[in-house]
């Protein structure tokens, strides 16, 4: 597994360090966390491929000792890989790890978590980026929650969260800088990452963008999402039937005498299609992300939504198989829009026409669409994890 190769020309050249000798205690797993298969591969294997095709020459990785058989079936195969043994700590891992990289001293280095396994390369590019100027560099999420200061269960107090940042890894460093950082930590506490380190020795961090989808496995839910190749989910949504309105259905305007009231653009189809979307990652519903008391919301077009709910779905590891939709309504007839209905769900959704389906059914005058006082839609989606072929 030691065959070193080097990165093609085009590549930025840098060395990495994926940290993976924890225990993962907190995940509560039948083997520590970064060997057990998720989505499709042991979660250490997602990001040391990253790695790699991003162009990280050599890849050391950190394990523990006792591991090590886990660890070369986790990554057979690959190349530029050295294993070597972790610390005690997390700091201990990556000391031990830059130690055996300043054998042959790599100019730049990325420190990352094995926990962290879907590693996107805009953000390996961002780091990158930032240490043209910058010693150190961190992507990082806004806080979107109060965070408050408690004692012994009552609040005491809040942080402004503007000033605040959620810390995720790669974090990337000139590599003597942060050696020598590492070398000089004072081993009577302990840090959490590896910026604290550079900049308790007066190096400067520069912050930019993370992402949702390098999340950190690190409790026993956060492997739950992980088990289905396909997730399905269902949605039903009603609206009024108004004179003055306009009406909008599938994402297309329909002239009509009458249409649907409601705080956004009510197109009732697409909303069947949200709900339908956030149930099958588990993400509450529409009204959970939209809610009618947010004036934002007013009047707006529900084709966000639709793409909204599409970009939770990949931030959770899915994309969209295929959507089902009924419109329940007497009037005005949905057959001559259903052609341009799909296509624009297929737009909003990323995937090809064919995936989408877009029915109509009359209640034969029965009921409240029977008598025209509204507009019924039930939807169903399948969502296929991203690694499933
Ligand atoms: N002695 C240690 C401790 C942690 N890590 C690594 O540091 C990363 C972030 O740590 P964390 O998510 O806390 O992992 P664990 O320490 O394994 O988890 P726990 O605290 O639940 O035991 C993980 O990839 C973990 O394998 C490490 O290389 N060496
Ligand atoms: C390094 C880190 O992932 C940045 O957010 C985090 O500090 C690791 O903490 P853990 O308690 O070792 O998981």
């Amino acid at each position: 597994m030691a065959h070193l190769r080097h990165p093609p020309a085009d590549l930025p050249r840098f060395a990495a360090i994926i940290v993976a000798a924890g225990t993962g205690t907190r995940a509560g797993q039948a083997i520590p966390k970064q060997y057990v298969r998720w989505r499709g591969k042991p979660v250490l294997r997602h990001s040391a491929e990253s790695l790699l095709t991003a162009g990280a020459a050599p890849l050391v990785v950190a394990i523990a000792p006792d591991a090590a058989d886990m660890a070369r079936e986790a990554l057979a195969g690959l190349d530029s890989i050295m294993l070597i043994d972790g610390g005690d700590t997390r700091r201990a891992s990556v000391s031990a790890g830059l130690e055996a990289l300043a054998i042959d001293a790599p100019e730049r280095v990325l420190i990352h978590d094995a926990a962290r396994p879907t590693l996107p390369q805009p953000v390996i590019d961002r780091v990158l980026a930032a240490l043209d100027t910058y010693p150190g560099a961190i992507p990082s999420l806004p806080v979107v929650d109060t965070i408050a200061r408690t004692k012994e269960g009552v609040m005491t107090g809040q942080e402004d969260r503007t000033t605040l940042a959620r810390v995720q890894t790669p974090q990337g460093f000139a590599f003597d800088a942060i050696l020598s950082a590492h070398r000089a930590w004072d081993s009577t506490s302990e840090p959490t990452d590896d910026a604290q380190v550079l900049r308790a020795n007066g190096g400067d961090v520069a912050v930019v963008e993370g992402s949702t989808k390098l999340a950190k496995l690190t409790f026993p839910e956060d492997f739950a999402m992980q088990a289905a190749p396909v997730r399905m989910g269902t949605g039903f949504d009603v609206h009024q039937l108004t004179e003055g309105e306009e009406l909008w259905l599938g994402g297309i305007k329909i002239d009509h005498d009458k249409g649907l009231a409601g705080h956004s653009d009510a197109d009732v189809a697409l909303h069947a299609l949200v709900d339908a979307i956030l149930g099958a990652i588990g993400n509450g519903d529409i009204g959970t992300h939209f809610p009618p008391s947010d004036e934002r919301w007013r009047g707006a077009e529900s084709g966000q939504f639709l793409a909204h709910a599409v970009s939770l779905a990949a931030d959770a590891g899915y994309r969209v198989g295929n959507l089902d939709l009924t419109i329940i309504c007497e009037a005005p007839k949905i057959g001559p829009h259903k052609d341009a209905m799909r296509e624009k769900i297929a737009e909003l959704a990323g995937v090809q026409v064919d995936a989408i389906s877009v029915k109509a059914t009359t209640t034969e005058k029965l009921g409240f669409t029977g008598r025209g006082e509204g507009i019924a839609a039930q939807a169903a989606a399948t969502l296929i994890r991203e690694d499933f072929e």
